[in-house]
């Protein structure tokens, strides 16, 4: 199983006045996760998906859970992998760690969509086969 791996640094636009990270930031780094892993493991740019293709990849839900809170400077090592893949659905878990810590896991259901009709349509065979070499055992 391939796992996908990406590293981000706690800057202070992502931490409130409590000086941790505020959750609606943690949320955008999964975004950044999930966009690194399409363009670089997929091969598959959001460039290329929305402006060219006319497809997108919304989050349909997402649950996390919160460990233990980051501060500013701390890296964050996140991991992405796949499970299971719908005609349309891809389920996936996000995970982020500092120095071996556990700092958050979020699972989440993203939906292959045609954004003119925002409808949902089948991941192609290509993309599929590929999404399945970083699925969980
Ligand atoms: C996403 C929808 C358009 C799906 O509705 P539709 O009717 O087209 O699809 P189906 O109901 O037939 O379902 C197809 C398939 O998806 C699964 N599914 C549908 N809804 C959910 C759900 N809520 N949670 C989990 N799974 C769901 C369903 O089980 C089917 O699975 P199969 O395995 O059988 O294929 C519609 O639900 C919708 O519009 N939802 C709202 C989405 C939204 O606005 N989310 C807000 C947060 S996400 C976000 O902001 C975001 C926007 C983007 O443009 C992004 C672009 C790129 C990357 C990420 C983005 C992003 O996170």
């Amino acid at each position: 199983m391939a796992v996908f791996r990406h590293s981000t640094d706690v800057m202070f636009q992502h931490c409130d006045p409590a000086g941790i990270v505020f959750y609606p930031r943690y949320f955008e780094m999964i975004n950044e996760v999930v966009e690194r892993f399409f363009g670089e493991a997929v091969g598959w740019s959001f460039r290329q998906m929305h402006t060219v293709e006319r497809v997108g990849i919304p989050m349909g839900r997402i649950a996390t859970d919160f460990h233990a809170a980051s501060r500013l400077g701390d890296q964050l090592d996140w991991t992405l992998t796949t499970g299971r893949i719908g005609g349309a659905s891809l389920d996936v878990t996000v995970a982020a760690t500092c120095d071996g810590q556990a700092r958050l896991t979020a699972q989440g259901t993203l939906v292959l969509v045609d954004l003119d009709r925002m409808k949902s349509i089948r991941w192609p065979d290509e993309r599929r086969a590929t999404l399945e070499t970083y699925k969980e055992d």
